[in-house]
């Protein structure tokens, strides 16, 4: 397995180890012993599965007010997502600034998205499914989104709109939104 850090500091890239054989391959996804450090001993209590059937589908930019944010560990176990984490804590050095991380069924990859965070993902090819552990359960009434295109995020979509929720089409932009974490809350 290997865990490397991103510009955004807590984000992580886990790559679990895959063995092949003749039948295909075996991969571990999640050893809580072997993340929970890098993870800052995060407790999972969740786990989501989404399909979306087509190429361009965008979700997010998604999280959950305190004391229901949620720390998330993303992977896609069929097709390939643009998988972004957007820093929303306040007080960081790195406030409001993005990383992008291609998680493929092919690539096994595995993008950590702490608490403070913001999340969201474009699917690159139809039929995309994306599993993901969450450390909080869902709170509807604290479930938040923010506009896809206000955070100035590099989507690859050439100028394409891409099919989004009701509830996303209807999102504040960034810069209107009162940030609810502070960095000292999440660390
Ligand atoms: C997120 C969620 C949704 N739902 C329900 C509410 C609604 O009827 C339906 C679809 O919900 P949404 O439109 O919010 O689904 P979606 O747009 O896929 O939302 C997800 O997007 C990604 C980017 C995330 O990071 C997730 O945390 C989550 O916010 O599923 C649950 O029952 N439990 C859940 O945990």
């Amino acid at each position: 397995m290997k865990i490397e850090e991103t510009p955004l500091d807590g984000a992580l890239v886990i790559t679990p180890d895959r063995f092949q054989d003749q039948r295909g391959f075996f991969s571990e996804t999640y050893v809580k012993k072997n993340v929970e450090e890098a993870l800052g001993g995060v407790e999972f209590v969740q786990d989501n599965h989404s399909y979306s059937k087509s190429a361009g589908t965008l979700r997010g930019l998604h999280y959950q007010e305190p004391p229901f944010d949620q720390a998330k560990l993303v992977r896609c176990t069929r097709g390939s997502i643009f998988d972004v984490a957007v820093d929303f804590r306040q007080g960081s050095i790195t406030y409001g600034e993005w990383y992008a991380e291609e998680l493929s069924a092919e690539n096994g990859k595995q993008l950590f998205v702490p608490q403070g965070f913001l999340h969201g993902f474009l699917t690159l090819e139809d039929d995309t499914e994306v599993l993901y552990k969450c450390s909080n359960y869902y709170a509807p009434s604290h479930d938040r989104t923010i506009a896809w295109d206000s955070a100035n995020i590099l989507w690859p979509i050439e100028g394409q709109q891409p099919i989004i929720s009701e509830k996303d089409a209807a999102a504040p932009a960034f810069q209107t939104v009162d940030c609810p974490f502070s960095l000292e809350a999440c660390a």
